[in-house]
């Protein structure tokens, strides 16, 4: 079953394409990776299939109304601002406002889908802290927690362990997988590309101004497209640990 399928998708900003034609799927139980260079679209991409501006071709997301689509599609914008001195707890409590009739109040539900979001994040402690005094990256994983509160079937998340410290970089990534193995779905993008191997069930490869590779991270990595794509060489290889990527040398 597809959760979110976009054909030919394309997109125009101040007078130039940014991308054309990119068509793919999201089917059940996926953590697809989407990387490409800075200015490669990665952005562009995640807001034009969830209808947040105009483009071209067809998005089966774009395409619900507005409650239905927060029902099926968590989205984690790349802006991490809080904005209000509000409890890290409420803020997560805001995940759950789509699963919320008009004027109902938060039940015994979204309360344990709040504390097992919070739990996930490692942010149990510090629930009744104002969200704005947290540094950046709690305030990141704070955002995390709202969008896994949300439940939904999709979770679309642009550079979420940006700024990240290794240790909640691996285990958001691996809160990802753990979705994926109750058959959710995740659309993440990044830059670590050794995180992505790692983590990401299948890969998105953006640039040139199109959809350069879809496919099992080993496959769409090669090394005539990191050079091509992204400038550089790398290392890799299927260990005892699991699949090892590491970036080498600047090609150019
Ligand atoms: N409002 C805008 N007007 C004109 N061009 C824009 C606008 N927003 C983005 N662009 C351009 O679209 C291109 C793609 O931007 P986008 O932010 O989607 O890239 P990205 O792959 O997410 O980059 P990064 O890895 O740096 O976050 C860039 O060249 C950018 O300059």
């Amino acid at each position: 079953m597809s959760l979110v399928s976009v054909t030919d998708l394309g997109v125009r900003m101040g007078g130039r394409a940014v991308f054309s034609d990119v068509s793919f799927e999201i089917g059940a139980g996926e953590v697809v990776g989407l990387i490409g260079p800075n200015g490669a679209g990665k952005t562009t991409l995640m807001r034009a299939l969830l209808g947040l501006l105009p483009f071209e071709g067809q998005s089966t997301l774009a395409a619900l109304p507005a409650a239905e689509r927060a029902r099926l599609a968590a989205w984690m914008p790349q802006s991490r601002e809080i904005a209000w001195p509000v409890s890290v707890e409420t803020v997560v409590m805001l995940g759950r406002v789509p699963h919320l009739g008009t004027l109902q109040r938060p039940g015994e539900e979204d309360r344990a889908r709040v504390a097992a979001a919070l739990e996930r994040m490692e942010l149990a402690e510090m629930r009744d802290r104002p969200a704005t005094q947290l540094s950046g990256g709690e305030q990141a994983r704070v955002l995390i927690a709202r969008a896994l509160a949300q439940d939904t079937p999709l979770l679309i998340a642009d550079e979420p362990i940006a700024g990240l410290d290794p240790a909640h970089q691996i285990s958001t990534m691996q809160s990802f997988a753990a979705l994926a193995d109750v058959g959710k779905s995740v659309l993440v993008s990044m830059h670590d590309l050794g995180l992505a191997v790692r983590h990401c069930t299948r890969l998105v490869l953006l640039g040139e101004g199109r959809m350069i590779a879809d496919g099992p991270p080993g496959e769409v990595l090669t090394p005539e497209r990191l050079a091509r794509v992204f400038g550089i060489s790398a290392w890799y290889k299927v260990t005892e640990e699991g699949p090892v990527y590491q970036p080498l040398e600047v090609l150019r």
